[in-house]
């Protein structure tokens, strides 16, 4: 594997005091790697420093072994797409594309055969002569990434590039920038808030809190093995009951109804507060002792026990974890 981006001790202070400490990051060439975290975690400073519109207090930045830890944005290989996107209006969608080009000093020909090829790939040759304001969010997005990605950079930076789309619309990019950045195995940084966009998209999901980077992994191994209560709370759905000094925590399809109660440390004893058929399973709250959680029962469930019942459940996959003091 090629490491692509290194990111060594560095640290962003701003002049309050809130900021980013010690990042220490490596990202391979080709991968997708997600900062996710709740607002306010600091992703958009990590972001903005990997892409110069930030500079660091203290640390280095290197890509491809290059120091570019002071360099201006447009002296690094990266290319960041903001948020708003901020296409230019005035332009039409060719001439979006086509601006960078032109300060590259591509010639002509080839900027036309590459923004063709672009706005092929991205599904949107119609628009070509169209004015962003003409254009659905949806495409607007397509034209903020064709404008980054027709540069070539060594970088993509995405700051929740899906934010403004609606929910059905987000599905459908995010699967859509997977497929683009498989096939040009662009090394891309995303930002995003969203646990299940970060599961979906990346290769490997840094998640950041207060500042910092709390466990790198993969979607899977940041699942399977949260490093912390805070990560096993942030991501999917995960039921915490408090034992005498530690909090264990289970997932709801890590759990199986059972008649009796063998007394042991995987079997316990519940009410059942609420019963929703979801479609192919059913959710149930349920409170143990004076603590509420989440399990799935299969579509049956439903018929069988009414609120109020007792139910014994077993879990088969837990983690365990101290208490925070
Ligand atoms: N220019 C700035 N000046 C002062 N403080 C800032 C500045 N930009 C960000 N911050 C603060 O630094 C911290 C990290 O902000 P940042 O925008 O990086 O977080 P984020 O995780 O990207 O959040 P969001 O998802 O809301 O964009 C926050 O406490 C924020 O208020």
């Amino acid at each position: 594997m090629t490491i692509k981006l290194e990111i060594k001790n560095v640290s962003k202070k701003y002049d309050n005091g809130d900021g980013i400490q010690d990042i220490n990051l490596e990202v391979q060439a080709g991968e997708i790697l997600t900062l996710l975290g709740p607002s306010g975690c600091g992703k958009s400073t990590l972001l903005r420093s990997i892409g110069g519109f930030e500079s660091v207090t203290e640390g280095s930045i290197s890509i491809d072994n290059q120091d570019i830890t002071t360099l201006p944005p447009e002296k690094r290989p990266t290319i960041m797409v903001f948020q708003g996107y901020n296409l230019w209006e005035r332009m039409t969608v060719f001439e979006n594309l086509e601006f960078g080009l032109k300060l590259r000093k591509i010639p002509k020909d080839e900027r036309k055969n590459k923004i063709a090829d672009m706005l092929e790939m991205l599904g949107i040759s119609a628009m070509a002569q169209k004015y962003p304001q003409q254009l659905s969010g949806g495409q607007q997005q397509r034209v903020a990434i064709g404008r980054a990605l027709v540069l070539e950079p060594e970088i993509l930076l995405l700051d929740e590039p899906y934010s403004a789309l609606d929910a059905k619309i987000r599905v459908q990019m995010r699967e859509e920038l997977k497929k683009i950045q498989q096939k040009l195995k662009i090394t891309t940084i995303f930002v995003t808030h969203d646990q299940e966009e970060a599961m979906m998209l990346s290769t490997r999901i840094a998640v950041m809190k207060k500042g910092e980077i709390v466990q790198v992994g993969t979607p899977s191994e940041i699942y399977n093995s949260p490093a912390d209560i805070y990560i096993a709370s942030f991501i999917g759905q995960m039921n915490f009951l408090n034992q005498e000094n530690r909090i264990i925590a289970f997932r709801p399809e890590d759990t199986e109804f059972v008649s009796v109660n063998e007394n042991n440390s995987e079997t316990f004893d519940g009410v059942i507060q609420s019963l929703t058929q979801m479609g192919h399973y059913t959710q149930l709250f349920v409170t143990v002792a004076s603590e509420t959680i989440i399990l799935f029962g299969s579509k049956e469930v439903i018929e069988k026990y009414t609120v109020g019942s007792k139910i014994v459940f077993k879990i088969t996959k837990k983690l365990s974890f101290e208490k925070e003091k």
